[in-house]
């Protein structure tokens, strides 16, 4: 694993997009992309650089089930306000929260990440240590599934929803399997409340407990961190 150390989600911003530009420059075609406010400083650093993916193709980690691409609150339209609208992609691929047909639909998703083989995975992690909305517990073996959302995770996303109610409780996920697939996986956090995940992910024992541990057996991952995320590490990065 390749840690750095940054001074705040803005230096970290750059970095990223650093990564994105030299995988780009090396000929990358699939993007695996994530949500959540830890990747805005990396999209904010695309949008506004000359990286150009209209020959790529996107796959995002997850959606909300119930939730459609008119829908604020969905990851859909999250991808398009804060990337897509600024740099499209040839192909741009979300779970579809409002497939009638749930088993289906994962089937479908899966097909679409066999189909167009991640070459740079951005992450973010969780308090719990969940990438993607892989809650602690999830098989290392898992592809494209429902996920029943843990509380910390409803309570942690119900700052972007009116009230808590309103988040939803399940949500479709790429694997934790699929997430490994990748050929380069960029994981970033920032501040204080993910200092804990971060220890374990880098420190820790590999665990099923810990999602974003199982990065520790991946042969090319960078791992993005702000001074505050990093508090609790006690090897030297
Ligand atoms: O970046 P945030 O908003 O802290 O969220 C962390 C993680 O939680 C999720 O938003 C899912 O709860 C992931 O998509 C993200 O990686």
């Amino acid at each position: 694993m390749n840690v750095i150390v940054v001074k705040n989600a803005a230096e970290g911003g750059k970095k990223g997009a650093e990564i994105f530009m030299t995988a780009w420059q090396n000929g990358a075609k699939v993007y695996g992309l994530a949500t959540g406010s830890t990747p805005l400083t990396t999209y904010a650093e695309l949008c506004s650089s000359a990286i150009d993916f209209r020959k790529c193709t996107s796959v995002n980690l997850d959606e909300y089930v119930g939730l459609g691409p008119d829908d604020e609150q969905s990851y859909a339209y999250f991808m398009q306000k804060h990337l897509f609208n600024q740099k499209p992609f040839a192909h741009s691929y979300i779970p579809n929260g409002l497939a009638p047909d749930l088993a289906k639909e994962v089937a479908h998703y899966d097909q679409i990440i066999a189909d167009h083989p991640v070459d740079l995975q951005i992450l973010g992690i969780g308090r719990n240590g969940h990438i993607g909305f892989n809650e602690p517990g999830t098989p290392f073996d898992s592809t494209t599934h429902e996920v029943q959302l843990t509380q910390s995770t409803i309570d942690a996303n119900s700052r972007f929803f009116a009230n808590e109610a309103d988040v939803p409780r399940s949500a479709l996920s790429m694997g934790m399997a699929s997430i490994m697939q990748a050929h380069q996986i960029l994981l970033e956090a920032y501040g204080d409340a993910k200092a804990d995940a971060i220890a374990k992910a880098i420190e820790g024992p590999v665990t099923e407990d810990v999602p974003a541990s199982i990065l520790q057996r991946h042969p090319n991952v960078t791992i993005i961190i702000d001074e505050a995320a990093a508090q609790k590490l006690h090897g030297q990065y």
